[in-house]
């Protein structure tokens, strides 16, 4: 049941604290879980360092005063040593204070003045006040202290009335506390080992019920019958004969995935991951080339404009001695072009719509839609999905990402869907010569680049901000673009490109770097995503120490696309030497899986995909990089729960609070 936070008895005023935090119900407070825990334990004295001490006080403290400031100073055997303690504003204390008595101090410990300036007093020996407490993320104007109250009421409120959602014979397997002790033991720990089972508990749940919720979504979909296809296979495969490439094993392998899936009664929900320059727009078009021969139309959506317009060229390129009409939609059309083409859709003389999220806007009326493909999933949401969804009956559904992960993880998080993978790159494909420079500087590299200009050539230049900062330090795109502008005047053309500019801008300015009439492309980021420009073979990345692993080595994915030989200098004054480290692992690794990999051990969560932004799930408590091992056990667990145990009381209810939650998120796809 879901209770108000008045029944607890809060005052008004704290509940809206409470809920800047989005804590609304009592259960949200319980679920609002500490991010770490201080534990008191005594330390040994070490010189510079925080220290927890019990020692005696020996003299009568002395109180000074200085403005509104106060210093508390006395003297205290430790270990039959004398030390001096300095605490400031604590002069209220004194009172309490009587020679001989067992205080704890916590503080910086001076070994050359034999001194503690404490941060913290306790009038207690440490055995009274140690222990384990829990440190919540609050906002102002709440206190660890009195949240921790609400929580406790929370808990008292709840208590005898937690049920376990975990079925007996699992919490058995794992041997997992009670769901209920599990609460308690996180917000009220005695020990580290409290919190250790707890977690255990509470990871568990949290990622069972996720899974729960794939293997639910996906049973449901694999229920509802789609649209079996009618493919002329010959005509697929002498398409496929025509391309100027042969394809890579992998390539084969995900069309023939797409193929059955197409032509089967199923509805197509496949995930296809490919490291960068993989080929993946080819399987698109394939699959696309499919759909139409079955007689439908099918729509192709980008997350950006630039990439939008590039698929359209790439398959305009590609289908150009076929009957096929292709067309893009995006927001940037005048309305009576956005208008001719609704038409089209409509009456069904459009075969294949590349756009942006223009393509699932309510006026937008297809007449026969049979396939979706998206590229990035991670910029689309469940709505936006649904929106596309709606416009066709029984659409298949294909979402394409270039941001590899293991594929374990893959599987895991995408649980509802089929995932396949690309990782072979194309024959011929060549390493990109990866080199990381210490400074900022282009002059250790400008040899290179303009031997490499010399012969025809095209660069791109990557800076991580667009105009100067005085917040941020990093080389900027405005002034580089200018500098380099000025060196090369009368030999080559730059370019500049960010996301601050219009679509159009940033356009006009991609299609003059394809056409060659730019030479160097100094742009921010936006260019890291899709962007093939087989004659640019060369990037310089400053301030490489700025980005992610995975991110970089997406950027590095836009040279060496072809034949030629594609060269990545990364510019890093980096000094941690974990900044190096990650620096010299991209100088020797190509493979975004492993890439990826890397990324997950070294750096957990956040740097892979950027979590937030990625569309990723987040979790309470678990943490799908940490805690991957769970997320894997918890899948096969699901799978086993949905086909073997469904007679389980426990999982009948969580299914049904499933279907629930999903249909009260309004994620609930029929
Ligand atoms: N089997 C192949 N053999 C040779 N070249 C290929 C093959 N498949 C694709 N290509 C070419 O490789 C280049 C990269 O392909 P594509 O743009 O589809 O990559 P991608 O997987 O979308 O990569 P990214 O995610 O980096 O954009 C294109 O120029 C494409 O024509």
């Amino acid at each position: 049941m879901e209770y108000d936070l008045k029944v607890l008895k809060i005052n008004k005023n704290k509940i809206e604290q409470l809920n800047e935090l989005s804590i609304y119900t009592v259960k949200d407070l319980v679920q609002h879980y500490p991010y770490r825990f201080e534990e008191m334990l005594e330390t040994p004295l070490h010189d510079e360092s925080k220290v927890i001490i019990e020692a005696q006080l020996i003299d009568e403290p002395k109180i000074f005063y200085k403005g509104r400031f106060s210093r508390l100073t006395f003297h205290v055997n430790y270990h039959e040593e004398p030390l001096t303690i300095t605490i400031f504003n604590r002069h209220f204390l004194k009172k309490n204070m009587q020679v001989g008595m067992m205080l704890t101090i916590i503080g910086k410990y001076s070994a050359s003045k034999k001194a503690i300036t404490a941060s913290d007093l306790k009038l207690k020996n440490l055995k009274e006040i140690s222990g384990i407490t829990p440190v919540y993320s609050l906002k102002e104007g709440l206190t660890q202290k009195s949240f921790q109250g609400y929580v406790n009421k929370a808990l008292n409120f709840y208590k005898g009335h937690i049920a376990n959602i975990i079925p007996l014979y699992l919490c058995q397997k794992y041997h997992l506390i009670d769901k209920e002790d599990a609460l308690f033991k996180i917000h009220q720990p005695q020990t580290r080992s409290d919190v250790i089972s707890a977690l255990r508990y509470l990871k568990y749940e949290e990622f069972f019920k996720f899974q729960m919720t794939m293997q639910y979504i996906k049973q449901n979909r694999t229920q509802n019958i789609g649209i079996s296809k009618l493919i002329d296979k010959e005509k697929v495969t002498h398409f496929i004969e025509k391309l100027p490439f042969q394809l890579t094993d992998d390539q084969k392998k995900v069309i023939d995935d797409i193929l059955i899936d197409l032509t089967s009664q199923k509805l197509m929900y496949r995930f296809v991951q490919g490291d960068v320059g993989s080929g993946k727009t080819v399987v698109a078009a394939i699959s696309l080339y499919a759909n139409y021969l079955a007689g439908y139309q099918g729509a192709m959506m980008a997350p950006t404009e630039i990439l939008a317009l590039q698929h359209y060229q790439s398959l305009k390129k590609m289908f150009k001695k076929y009957k096929i009409n292709i067309a893009l939609l995006t927001g940037h059309l005048s309305q009576k072009e956005k208008n001719d083409i609704y038409q089209q859709l409509e009456n069904g003389q459009i075969d294949i719509i590349i756009g942006t999220h223009a393509l699932f806007q309510e006026k937008v009326q297809y007449n026969q839609l049979g396939l979706v493909i998206t590229d990035e999933q991670h910029r689309f949401g469940v709505e936006q999905r649904k929106a596309l969804k709606d416009k066709g009956n029984k659409v298949d559904f294909l979402v394409m990402t270039a941001t590899p992960i293991p594929r374990t993880l893959a599987i895991s998080l995408y649980g509802d869907m089929d995932v396949s993978t690309i990782k072979t790159l194309p024959n011929g494909r060549k390493k990109v010569i990866t080199k990381f420079i210490k400074g900022t500087s282009m002059r250790p590299i400008l040899k290179d680049l303009k031997d490499y200009l010399l012969k025809g050539g095209q660069c791109y230049v990557v800076c991580p901000l667009v105009n100067e900062s005085e917040a941020i330090t990093g080389r900027n795109a405005s002034d580089i673009s200018k500098a380099m502008a000025q060196y090369f005047k009368g030999q080559y053309e730059v370019g500049l490109v960010h996301g601050q500019m219009s679509d159009e801008e940033k356009n006009k300015i991609m299609n003059a770097f394809k056409e060659n009439k730019i030479q160097i492309l100094v742009s921010t980021t936006v260019i890291e995503v899709g962007v093939d420009v087989s004659n640019a073979n060369m990037m310089v990345i400053y301030n490489a120490e700025r980005f992610g692993l995975s991110q970089l080595h997406q950027l590095r994915g836009r040279v060496g696309r072809s034949k030629e030989q594609g060269y990545c200098y990364l510019l890093s004054e980096a000094t941690h030497s974990e900044q190096k480290e990650r620096l010299e692992f991209l100088e020797n690794h190509h493979d975004g899986f492993e890439v990826s990999e890397y990324d997950l051990k070294i750096r957990g969560p956040g740097d892979l995909l950027g979590q937030k932004q990625s569309g990723l799930p987040t979790f309470m408590i678990g943490d799908i990089f940490k805690d991957y091992h769970i997320l894997e056990i918890t899948r096969k667990d699901a799978f086993e729960a949905m086909n073997q145990h469904q007679d389980d009381e426990k999982i009948i209810k969580l299914l049904s609070e499933i279907k629930n939650n999903l249909i009260k998120n309004n994620e609930y796809i029929d």
